[in-house]
C-alpha cells in the first residue's frame, strides 16, 4: 500500500511533505528543536517563531530562515500545522486558545498550566469543537506510556521523587527564601501534592502535571536538592491493579537552561517526528 502523506495533515513544500511548525518561546527547548532540524534528525519546516525577547527569536529564526513574529496573534495566523508552546506556564492559555481558534494543533511543554483544571477542561472542549488536538509530551520523565495504560485499571499510588542540583532549582529556592549557601548535602525542599509543587517550583516540576494527567490520580511529589549530583533525577512510582511501575531517569541538564533536562527537549522532538510518521510506536 502506498502512503498518502496528505492524510497526515502535513503539506508539500518544494516537493517534500513537511509538517509546518511555529515556536512560542525561544529558549532551551526551542533551541534543541531548531538544532534537531539543522542536524536532519527531524524535517519539519520551522515557519515562524515568537519570544518576548525579539533578540532571541531573531537569533534562532536566522538559523532556519523562519519568520520572526512580534506577537502570539501574528504567529497563530501563519500557515502552520502545529504551534509548539515552549515558553512558560503563563503563556499556555493564550497560545493554546489562539492557536486552536486559528485551526492549529498545539504542543504544550509548560504543562504546569494544567494545575488549573478549568483551563484544561476549557481547552479540551475548544479543541473538540474545532477538531484540533493538544499534545502533551512525556517530557523529562519515563513510563508515561505504561502509566496511561495502567490508569485504565485501578491506581493506588502515584509518587514522583525529583532530585536536582542546586542550579536546577536555584530560582525557586531563592524565591522561597532558602539559604542556598548553607546547603551542603541532599536536602528535601518540598513534600506535598502536585499542585502545591508546581506553585512553588513553576519552572522545575512540570513533569508532576504530566504524571498526574497520565495517571488521573492525585500525584505526591518530593523534591530534593543535592549539591553533589550533576543530573536531574526523576523517580516515578505507580502502584495499580496491574502491578507496580518504577522508572528512574538521570537526565543531563540543558546547557542553555540548567532547570531543563535535555530529555524534555528530545521528547518533543520525538513527538514532532511521530506527527509525520505513518507508524507510531508506544502508547
Ligand atoms: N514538560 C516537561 O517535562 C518540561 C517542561 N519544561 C517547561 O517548558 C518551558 C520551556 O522550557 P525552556 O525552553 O527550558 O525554557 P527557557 O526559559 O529556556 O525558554 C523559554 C523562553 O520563552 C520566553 N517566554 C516566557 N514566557 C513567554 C511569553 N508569555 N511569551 C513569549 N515568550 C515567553 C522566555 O523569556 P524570559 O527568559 O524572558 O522568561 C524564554 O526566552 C518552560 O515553561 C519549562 O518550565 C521544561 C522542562 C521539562
Ligand atoms: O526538565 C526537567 O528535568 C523537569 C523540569 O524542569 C520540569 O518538569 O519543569
Amino acid at each position: 500500500m502506498k502512503l498518502d502523506p496528505s492524510n497526515l495533515n502535513i503539506k508539500k513544500i518544494f516537493g517534500v511533505w513537511m509538517l509546518r511548525i511555529g515556536l512560542v518561546g525561544c529558549g532551551a527547548i526551542a533551541t534543541s528543536i531548531v538544532n534537531a532540524v539543522l542536524e536532519g534528525i527531524i524535517n519539519p519546516k520551522v515557519v515562524a517563531l515568537y519570544d518576548r525577547s525579539i533578540y532571541k527569536a531573531e537569533k534562532l529564526g536566522r538559523l532556519v530562515r523562519a519568520q520572526v513574529c512580534h506577537s502570539i496573534d501574528e504567529l497563530v495566523r501563519k500557515d502552520l500545522d502545529v504551534v509548539i508552546e515552549c515558553a512558560s506556564i503563563q503563556a499556555v492559555e493564550e497560545v493554546a486558545i489562539k492557536a486552536i481558534e486559528n485551526r492549529k494543533d498545539v504542543i504544550v511543554m509548560s504543562v504546569g498550566a494544567f494545575k488549573d483544571l478549568n483551563l484544561y477542561q476549557r481547552l479540551y472542549s475548544l479543541a473538540k469543537k474545532h477538531n484540533r488536538r493538544i499534545y502533551i509530551p512525556s517530557g523529562a520523565i519515563a513510563g508515561i506510556d505504561a502509566i496511561k495504560a495502567v490508569s485504565l485499571g485501578k491506581i493506588y499510588e502515584v509518587t514522583l521523587i525529583t532530585i536536582k542540583p542546586i542550579e536546577g532549582l536555584r530560582d525557586s529556592l531563592e524565591k522561597q527564601g532558602f539559604d542556598i549557601d548553607k546547603i551542603s548535602e541532599p536536602t528535601t525542599v518540598f513534600e506535598g501534592s502536585f499542585s502545591e509543587a508546581i506553585e512553588k517550583f513553576p519552572q522545575n516540576i512540570n513533569v508532576s502535571l504530566v504524571l498526574h494527567l497520565a495517571s488521573n490520580y492525585p500525584t505526591k511529589v518530593k523534591i530534593v536538592v543535592d549539591p553533589n549530583i550533576s543530573v536531574n533525577r526523576h523517580e516515578v512510582i505507580v502502584r495499580g491493579s496491574t502491578g507496580t511501575i518504577r522508572t528512574t531517569v538521570e537526565n543531563t541538564p540543558s546547557k542553555e537552561n540548567p532547570r531543563t533536562s535535555v530529555l524534555a527537549a528530545y521528547s518533543v522532538i520525538r513527538l514532532i517526528k511521530d506527527l509525520s510518521e505513518p507508524i507510531v510506536i508506544g502508547t
